[in-house]
Formats: structure tokens, C-alpha cells, sequence
């Protein structure tokens, strides 16, 4: 059988880097050189790949839209060339980007997994090996066309994955959704697909920056705090409930939440809780959000809702379509 074809963009991150006086830092040809020089990756199994190096490597916390979208459409001038891509990012906000490629991506009939790791690939005990190796295995034998996440054996739906753990192999849980598959001494489908061979053209939306603000809540948050943040410039705001989607139901607070609402600013509710869905019918608690125009965000993640903001608000789109599709899924990224 002819052998697969993967394409690796290298953004930067811990996978590629190198110690210097100031700590890790990305450096230029270094995770290449390391890939070249490993037999692993050039074994008759292993699909063929090339390797794009961005410039500069970023470390993933200088990761900004216009990085989605560089990486957005540098996927789209090679989508013919290749069976499958594989994007290497940091960790930091390594579901940030999955989740918004999820979004700029329509028609999507390729795997891209973004993978990275958390020690640099050249050291020993990296996890770097293992997760490229499988990303590039994945990707040419078991294609589920999505923007996908693999770490530590786990290969999650980009848009449902976050970052769980600092400092460990098991950096990323995907709370609200089984994984799509699992890597051990055999490959399993749990929640992915494998998606047959269709030759089409790949479609990007474009993503540009967008004033979105996050509130978490907490027992006594002054309404000085909130007003603040609903001042400024603001075209959403991602509430961070209590429980099920519950909040203070102090009548200027909620009146600073309808104000915002019916200047036209989307809020919407998620919840603090690390597993489970908004449900605003739960309580009276909840039932004042609603009352006062937040939509519910159900079990979307932080990353997931917050670039699906900046996809739909990149969109000459109304407002309330806007709220009507903050509530819809779009990429598989909730359920209500
Ligand atoms: N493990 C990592 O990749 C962390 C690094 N600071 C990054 O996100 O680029």
C-alpha cells in the first residue's frame, strides 16, 4: 500500500525547545534535527512527513488569533498534498488553538491533530516521542476528520479538550466527552469516526481579535468589580456560574448583566464545575440569568466557548444570531 503522507507545522512550544539562562526557550532547526536523527520515525510503518517550521517558534503563551489563523491557512495551501496534518503547539493554550481550528475549518475531510509534550522531544524520558509518533500514526492509519488532540495516549475532540495538569504526562481531560480513541497496545475508536477518502476543497474563516471578557464569580463580588469589566468596549462576556449555572440574584447585579444584554453584549453562562452542563431551569438562582438575557454555553469548555466567540463575532453576523448559534452546535463542541 502506498504509504501516507503527513504534514508536520511546527508553531513552537516545550516540544522543540532547548534550556537557556532564562528557561526553556523554542529554537530554530532543533526539533528537526531531533526528528531526522530518530530511526523510530523513518520506519516502513511510520507514514512519510515533512516537517514546516514556523517562524519565529513561539512559546504557546504568545499565541494569539492571527496565529489561528496563519496556521489556519497554511493548512489550506498544503490540504491537497497530504493524507493528514499534525500541528505541534505548547501546551499552555494548546486547546485554545484545536478548538479554534475546530471553528475556521468548514469542510474539513482530513485528520489535523495538535499534539506537543512536556518534556522538549531531545531529553530523556520525553513524552514528545510518544506523542508525535502516535499523532503521525494516527493521522495516516486511523483518519477521523476533525481537529483533534492527542496526549498521553488520549486522542480527544479539539474542542472539548483542556489543559488539566501543569506539570504532568496527563496534561489534557476532555471532561464533557469520552476520548475519540485511545492508544494502547491497540488502537480504539471510542467516540471518533473513520472518515472515508473524499477529495474536496477545504474552506477557512477567517479570525480576527475580539473584545470578550471572563467573569468568574465568587461569593461576594462587588458590582464595582462587574461594572468595570461591562464598561469597556465589551461584545461578549463569559460568565463563570456557580453549580448548574447559578448566580447572586442581587437585584444591581442582575441589572448590570440586562443593561449589558440589551446593549447588544452576548453573555453567556457557563459553569465553574469541571464537569457537566449550564441548565439556567435548575433553580431560581439560575432562572434570574435567563430572565435578564444570558444564554446558556451547556457543557461547552472555556476554550471552546470563547473561540467560538471570536469565530461567529469575526462574522458580519446580528446579534442575535450570534446567541442563536452560541447555543447550537456547530463542531460537536456541546450537547444540550
Ligand atoms: N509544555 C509546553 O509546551 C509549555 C510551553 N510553555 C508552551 O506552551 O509553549
Amino acid at each position: 500500500m502506498k504509504r501516507k503522507r503527513i504534514y508536520i507545522a511546527y508553531t513552537g512550544g516545550t516540544i522543540g525547545m532547548k534550556k537557556s539562562a532564562r528557561g526553556y526557550i523554542p529554537a530554530d532547526g532543533y526539533l528537526t534535527e531531533t526528528v531526522k536523527a530518530s530511526a523510530e520515525f523513518s520506519r516502513d510503518e511510520m507514514p512519510l512527513f515533512d516537517i514546516h517550521e514556523y517562524q519565529p517558534l513561539i512559546d504557546s503563551s504568545d499565541m494569539s488569533p492571527a496565529h489561528w489563523q496563519m496556521i489556519a491557512d497554511d493548512i489550506k495551501s498544503k490540504y491537497q498534498d497530504y493524507d493528514g496534518f499534525v500541528v505541534l503547539h505548547g501546551t499552555d493554550t494548546m486547546a485554545y488553538t484545536a478548538s479554534a481550528l475546530s471553528f475556521m475549518f468548514e469542510n474539513l475531510t482530513k485528520p489535523v491533530i495538535v499534539t506537543g509534550s512536556q518534556i522538549p522531544l531531545s531529553q530523556l524520558r520525553s513524552d514528545g516521542q510518544v506523542n508525535l509518533l502516535n499523532a503521525m500514526f494516527l493521522a495516516a492509519n486511523y483518519p477521523i476528520a476533525e481537529v483533534s488532540l492527542f496526549f498521553n495516549n488520549q486522542l480527544f475532540r479539539g474542542n472539548r479538550a483542556t489543559k488539566i495538569h501543569a506539570d504532568g504526562f496527563n496534561a489534557f481531560g476532555s471532561p464533557n466527552l469520552d476520548p475519540l480513541a485511545l492508544s494502547g497496545i491497540s488502537i480504539e475508536l471510542v467516540k471518533g469516526t473513520l472518515s472515508p477518502y473524499i477529495e474536496n476543497e477545504l474552506d477557512v474563516c477567517s479570525i480576527t481579535p475580539q473584545n470578550i471578557g471572563v467573569l468568574h464569580l465568587y461569593p461576594g463580588i462587588s458590582n464595582d468589580v462587574v461594572q468595570s469589566l461591562l464598561k469597556g468596549k465589551l461584545k461578549a462576556l463569559v460568565l463563570l456560574s456557580f453549580g448548574v449555572g447559578n448566580a447572586p440574584q442581587e437585584p444591581e447585579f442582575l441589572k448590570l448583566l440586562e443593561d449589558a444584554s440589551q446593549r447588544g453584549v452576548v453573555i453567556i453562562n457557563l459553569t465553574q464545575c469541571l464537569k457537566g452542563s449550564v441548565n439556567m431551569g435548575g433553580y431560581a438562582t439560575g432562572n434570574a440569568l435567563l430572565n435578564v438575557g444570558v444564554i446558556s454555553g451547556y457543557d461547552m469548555t472555556l476554550e471552546a466557548c470563547l473561540t467560538k466567540l471570536h469565530y461567529l463575532l469575526s462574522q458580519s453576523l446580528e446579534t442575535e444570531t450570534i446567541r442563536h448559534l452560541m447555543q447550537d452546535n456547530l463542531r460537536g463542541e456541546l450537547e444540550r
